[in-house]
């Protein structure tokens, strides 16, 4: 051990003094942006309460701390020993910052995994025996996972509520085998997933379908609604079904999907008026209250519902599904929809990864085995599947992965470049990229942000014989399709005009996987608003200017805006607040009001505090949208946060066309052999005896 080492990490014999050390230390790391000051908070708070408190328990609270912004639930201590500076966020490759500052690497070397549990243990500040005495403790050590008490609450919830749900098994719908048959007429897959996942949801109060983009998972539940809702509207007692998601964005993508489904579904109109079209989000759905983390829904105030379907459930967090799951009746039941690939939310928790891990192998038992191919009709003896039982797989019982893209066939380069990235074979993945025979796909390796490619592409050319969107669509469409500036306020034409500009923006996408750095979102999005307005697109590149695209980044319940909504700043003719005075032009920011009726709202910008400029956004915000055209664009430099989920997630975005936008080779590969990891221990939790 160093000298440093031993000062900072001095045993417990060593007075309190020490501790101010590991404070600096904590400090230092703040200075250079590798640890957050609420991290460093935490240990100062542990502090105050126990000032004998061990360098290395504060070292771990600030680390477990610094876990959660990466999205980790815990800090595994085992795990960090072992690549100790991967739990801070260090600058990418090649950057010098904070050069002499000692890395965790130099501090915990020496240090063993038991030595730490020992000194956590023996800590005031950790309950070890969760359950136990000290129920009031800040931190728990689960094992060799060190959790801040609120998450470690979280988790727990989640595997009780999952626990008992997947236990209860809900009266069948009456005529379930006839039901499927008559829904499934068409079907010409075998096995046929969407119907078997029918089959599942509807026994149990708790089922996910899993599957990548265009495998049928909104047709699927569609067809569930109707299996569930047949025999309750003919005994005159409809069930309660609601629909939720994440946010606005993909709660109006599955308003619009869910509403063609509905239309060409093939049941009775007392059928299919009784099946909902409209989502609401889930901070909706639970009722969010202002300046507070609790929902207005909890245990002792449920949701009026029988049936909750939740879209996009990859991007549901920790915290929120043990609200959500605390919300709702017992007798509910619960499905969750989404691509358990896909990049997990930004906050704590990869809840659908988590839950799906067997979703690939199958699992089943005999007994769901069975039970399925009595349902459903079909053998599943041929479909490669792993055997598995209902005490190590309960979650297995009741999930089912689809696995035929129907929107990507065999000739889609999207569809074939996402399922390479999905097995994390890069050179696969790179081939892919350079055949010709997939039209759409493109990628180039960019020189710099001057490189005229880059701003042909993102000019795009709707007028082209194939074209390729880009930016100077929807700022072509704003100039040329303006309405008269006399035309009367409340003529349809000026919302008619929002509602086009806002849909051509909507066709493309500038994403990236990083916030800093010439490549990042903050930099492109610099870049992106002076190039389109050299080329005479905008009248402005800063403030607030006519064309300008925002990306809400909190919910505003005020104003009606969700985190993740993508309003345009127009100047548009505004009626006059006083009779008597004549109408005027003035800039608003338009944006879809998402909730199925197609209008828009009209905000004044200086109304609007926490909102970015959106002509590149992260792949993380761009979950749940769908672009005809999205961009990749990829740093010069490696990181941890480059991972194949990411790329896949980016590429999943894209409808229509891909573009992936390199700035140095192997920078791609890279990423796409790295697979993220999320720590968490509902993996290890949910233990359900079988209900049989
Ligand atoms: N069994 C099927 N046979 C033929 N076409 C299907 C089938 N299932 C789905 N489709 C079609 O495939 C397309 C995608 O289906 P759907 O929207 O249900 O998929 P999804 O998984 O919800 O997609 P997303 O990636 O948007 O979430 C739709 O056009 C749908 O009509």
């Amino acid at each position: 051990m160093s000298i440093e080492q031993l000062d900072l990490l001095a045993p417990s014999e060593a007075p309190p003094a020490l501790n101010t050390d590991v404070l600096h230390q904590l400090e230092q790391w703040v200075e250079v942006g590798w640890l957050r000051a609420l991290d460093r908070a935490l240990a100062v708070f542990l502090l105050d309460l126990a000032p004998d408190s061990e360098p290395l328990v504060l070292l771990a609270a600030a680390l477990a701390s610094h876990q959660l912004g990466h999205g980790h639930v815990c800090l595994d201590l085992g795990a960090t020993l072992q690549a100790p500076d991967l739990s801070l966020s260090l600058p990418p490759e090649g950057q010098e910052a904070g050069r002499d500052i000692l890395l965790p690497s130099q501090l915990l070397g020496g240090v063993t995994t038991q030595a730490w549990c020992d000194a956590l243990a023996a800590s005031p500040m950790v309950d070890n025996q969760p359950g136990g005495e000290h129920c009031e403790r800040p931190l728990v050590l689960h094992g060799q996972r060190l959790y801040l008490r609120r998450y470690w609450r979280y988790e727990r919830q989640v595997v009780a509520a999952l626990g008992r749900r997947l236990q209860a098994r809900p009266a069948l719908p009456a005529g379930l085998e006839q039901g499927l048959e008559r829904l499934f007429a068409d079907s010409r897959q075998h096995p046929d997933w969407q119907k078997l996942a029918c089959a599942l949801a509807a026994r149990g109060a708790f089922s996910i379908i899993t599957g990548g983009p265009g495998t049928g998972k909104t047709t699927t539940v569609v067809r569930l609604l109707a299996l569930l809702q047949e025999p309750t509207v003919t005994a005159g007692q409809p069930l309660r079904i609601r629909l939720a998601a994440p946010t606005g964005k993909a709660a109006a993508r599955l308003t619009e999907s869910i509403g063609r489904q509905v239309g060409s579904l093939q049941v009775s109109a007392p059928v299919r008026e009784h099946i909902p079209t409209q989502v609401a989000t889930l901070h909706r759905l639970l009722g969010s209250r202002p300046d507070t983390r609790h929902f207005r829904h909890h245990a002792g105030n449920p949701l009026a519902l029988d049936v909750l379907v939740v879209d996009e459930a990859s991007m549901i967090d920790l915290e929120m599904m043990a609200s959500l799951l605390a919300a709702l009746p017992p007798h509910a039941r619960l499905v969750l929809l989404g691509d358990k690939d896909q990049l997990a939310s930004v906050e704590a928790g990869a809840v659908l990864g988590d839950l799906c891990r067997d979703a690939e192998a199958g699992r089943y038992s005999e007994d769901t085995r069975q039970w399925l191919e009595q349902v459903g009709g079909q053998s599943i003896a041929a479909a490669g599947l792993q055997p598995g039982d209902v005490d190590r797989h309960p979650l297995a019982q009741q999930t089912v992965m689809l696995r035929h893209s129907h929107r990507f066939g065999a000739d889609s380069g999207i569809g074939e470049l996402a399922r390479t990235v999905n097995r994390a074979d890069a050179q696969a993945a790179r081939q892919v990229l350079g055949q010709r025979q997939y039209r759409d796909l493109h990628s180039h390796l960019a020189s710099g942000l001057e490189d005229p490619r880059l701003a042909t592409m993102i000019l795009g050319n709707a007028a082209a014989a194939d074209p390729l969107p880009g930016y100077g669509d929807y700022l072509t469409l704003l100039a040329q399709q303006r309405p008269a500036s006399d035309l009367p306020a409340d003529d349809p034409a000026w919302e008619d005009w929002a509602r086009s500009v806002l849909e051509a923006f909507d066709r493309f996408q500038v994403l990236c996987a990083v916030r800093k750095g010439p490549w990042g979102v903050e930099s492109l999005n610099r870049h992106l608003a002076g190039l389109l307005q050299r080329r005479g697109l905008l009248p402005a590149a800063q403030g607030w200017y006519e064309g300008r695209p925002v990306l809400v980044t909190r919910n505003d319940y005020g104003l009606g805006l969700m985190n993740g909504d993508i309003g345009i700043a127009l100047t548009i003719r505004e009626r006059p607040l006083h009779a008597g005075e004549p109408e005027r032009m003035v800039l608003r920011v338009a944006f879809p009001r998402n909730d199925g009726s197609g209008r828009l709202r009209f905000v004044l910008p200086s109304r609007l505090s926490e909102v970015e400029t959106v002509f590149a956004m992260t792949v993380h915000k761009s979950q749940g949208s769908e672009f005809a055209h999205a961009m990749l664009v990829l740093p010069e430099t490696r990181s941890p946060l480059l991972t194949k989920e990411l790329v896949y997630t980016a590429i999943t975005r894209a409808s229509r066309d891909f573009t992936l936008l390199e700035t140095r080779t192997g920078v791609f590969e890279a990423a796409v052999a790295q697979p993220v990891r999320r720590l968490s221990g509902l993996d290890l939790a949910v233990e359900v005896s079988s209900p049989d």
